[in-house]
Formats: structure tokens, sequence, C-alpha cells
């Protein structure tokens, strides 16, 4: 079997699953009253739900006796608090629904418990680092666009040996039919062609993208060949707090780029440019923001994989690798790029 193929099969599964249970928690998230919806727990649940679904679906991909590194966003203290136990109830509610509803089976030997649940999600604890494999995963990216009913992504990769060797992304509002059209997603949406996509890409293999509905076969994506700043377009964050908008705009003026930017939420913005709709993602967050990996790992591959380019600021490539606790920095959940490829504010 090629190298990684069995990871990506094992990843796009996972991804999958979890998407599904994000889609079910925001068509409820969005069917309630708008009083509800600056009750951040809808995405908290999807956020834990997900992240215990990959996880549960790479570790039971595993050989026996093999042990899961994942370097994941969440962690279950608060749901094993006396206050977090209703939570941890619906999750554990969510996740059997997502396996069940994937192949009408109940796993063996019978739906996960609550315990199994937090201990799926602790598997996202590891701290990553240069050697051995890890998986790093956002379980949901892009929350402010999943509360809004827009962009947001399933972001999973792997690392091999310090390197990217894997990256998927699971974009389930994301249509297959191109953004960077008159009316962007909305119209592509009502194009006739799916909604959601799910992009994967394999070290040295290339970048694919294919409906989240498996409808259609996957088909190879590259980026854009517009090289004339004068015909591209970029994409950047939908939040303007998240990156320097006003930067990017003088920017794409230098430069002489005269389409207005696409804003959408998430590594979605990765899975786009992939597939050409934007050639030009520029990102440059406010002053003492730091980047986490699981918020470009996956995305930076499926770009680098359809032919394209992610560096930072100075214009180095992104390095994944660096061990959080190696680094000394505190607390021990917030991993970030090593300082020497930091995307300076
Ligand atoms: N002040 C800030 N500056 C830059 N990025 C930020 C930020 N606050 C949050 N983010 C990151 O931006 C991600 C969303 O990306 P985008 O801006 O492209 O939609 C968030 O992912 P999560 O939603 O997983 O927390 C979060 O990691
Ligand atoms: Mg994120």
């Amino acid at each position: 079997m090629a190298l990684y193929q069995k990871e990506v099969e094992m990843g796009c599964r996972a991804v999958r699953l979890a998407a599904l249970l994000c889609q079910t928690v925001q068509r409820r998230l969005l069917a309630e009253e708008t009083a509800a919806k600056s009750d951040k727990s809808p995405v908290t649940v999807a956020d834990y739900g997900s992240q215990a679904l990959v996880s549960w679906a790479l570790q039971t991909a595993l050989p026996p006796g093999e042990t899961l590194s994942l370097v994941a966003e969440e962690d279950s203290e608060d749901l094993r608090t006396e206050s977090g136990a209703a939570m941890l109830q619906r999750i554990t509610q969510l996740v059997n629904e997502a396996i069940k509803a994937e192949d009408g089976a109940q796993p063996a030997p019978g739906p996960l418990t609550p315990e199994d649940v937090a201990t799926a999600i602790d598997r996202g604890l590891s701290n990553g680092g240069p050697l051995g494999r890890h998986w790093v995963l956002d379980p949901i990216d892009g929350t402010k666009g999943f509360m809004r009913g827009e962009q947001y992504a399933v972001a999973l990769g792997l690392l091999d040996e310090g390197e990217v060797v894997l990256g998927i992304l699971g974009c389930p509002n994301l249509p297959m039919a191109s953004i960077s059209v008159p009316g962007g997603v909305m119209a592509a949406a009502t194009s006739g062609q799916p909604v959601g996509c799910l992009f994967a890409a394999r070290k040295g293999c290339g970048a694919t993208v294919e409906p989240m509905d498996c409808s259609l076969p996957p088909q190879k994506v590259s980026v854009s060949k517009v090289s004339d700043p004068a015909w591209a377009s970029f994409c950047e964050s939908y939040e303007s707090a998240h990156s320097l908008q006003d930067l990017t705009a003088n920017i794409a003026r230098v430069l002489g780029v005269t389409s207005p930017p696409v804003r959408i939420d998430s590594q979605a913005k990765y899975g786009a440019m992939a597939r050409g709709d934007a050639a030009i993602y520029l990102r440059f967050p406010h002053l003492g923001y730091r980047e986490k990996i699981w918020d470009h790992c996956a995305g930076a591959m499926v770009i680098q994989e359809a032919g394209g380019v992610v560096v930072d600021a100075a214009g180095r490539p992104l390095d994944f690798s660096k061990d959080s606790a190696a680094r000394g920095t505190a607390p021990l959940r917030k991993l970030h790029f090593s300082r020497g490829s930091d995307i300076p504010s």
C-alpha cells in the first residue's frame, strides 16, 4: 500500500464522522430562537464531540496495542466537574448517534460511555514534537463561523518525524462549486453542485477534493495559475479581530489586486485556495496573538500539495515540529509555532 494511504483513509473517515456531528449540532443551533444563539454551549458541545469522534475513530483504526498521539484543542477537565456532567452526557449521546448514523451499527462492544468519550477527548493532550507520529486536530476551526451558520472546518493533519505528511479538511458548508463568482458562497451553494467539501493531501501525492456526501469521486485540485496580481483575488479572515484588514487592504493595493477580498471563516480558506478560488491568503494577527499549530497544519498541507506555498510574514516556512513542553512555554495547552517560524504580529 502507498505510503500514508491507510492513514488518509483513517483520517478521512474520522473527519467525516466528526463533520456529521457538527452538522447535526449546527442545524439545531440555527433552528433555535435568536436569543439562544448568544449561548456558546452548542459550539462547545460540537467541539468536544468532534474531538471525541476523531480520536475514537483514529484509535480504533490503529493495530491493537498502538496508542494514538493526538495534539488537539480540547481536554475533558471541565466535563469531569459536577457542572460539566450534563454536557458530557449530551456529547456522549451525539457521539453515539454519529457512529450509528455512519453505518447503522453501534460500535462493538456497545455504545460509548461518558467515560469513554472523556478518555477519547483527552487523547488530544499529546505535546507533539519532532519525533514519532502525531495527529494534529482542530475539532472545529472557525467557531465564530459555526455560530453564524457559515464556514467552519474539521482540520486534521499528521506529523511524522516533525514533518507534515497528511492534511485533511472537512468543510461541511463550503460548496463544491467555486466561490469566486458574483454572489460568492451563496451563489455557489445554489449552483446545483453539492455543498460540503472534503480536501485530502498526502505528501508528494497532490491534493484532492470530493463532496462530503461522497456523491462524486475525489478530483485533483491545483492552486490558481494567475501570476499577475492585478488578476488575483485574495482571501482573509471574516473576523477583523483575527487579522489586520487595513494592512491586508494596503498590501493588496500595492500588489495591484483589484478584486475585493473573499472573507470566509476557518481553514475552508485553504481549501478554497487549493482549487484556485483565490490566489492569495493574507493573515496578520493583531499584536500579541500567537498562532496554534492546529489552525494551519492541515490547511498548509492541502495548499502545498495543490502546488502553493505557505510562509510566515518573513517568507519562512511554518514549523509544526516543536514540542510545547520542550519549548517551556506555559500553559502547556498553548502550543505554538517555534519562535523562528512565528507569524509576526
Ligand atoms: N485574535 C485572534 N487573532 C488571530 N487569530 C485568532 C484570534 N482569535 C482566534 N483566532 C484563531 O482564528 C481561528 C479562526 O480562523 P479564521 O479567522 O481564519 O476564521 C480560530 O480558530 P477556532 O475557531 O478553532 O478557535 C482561532 O484559533
Ligand atoms: Mg482553530
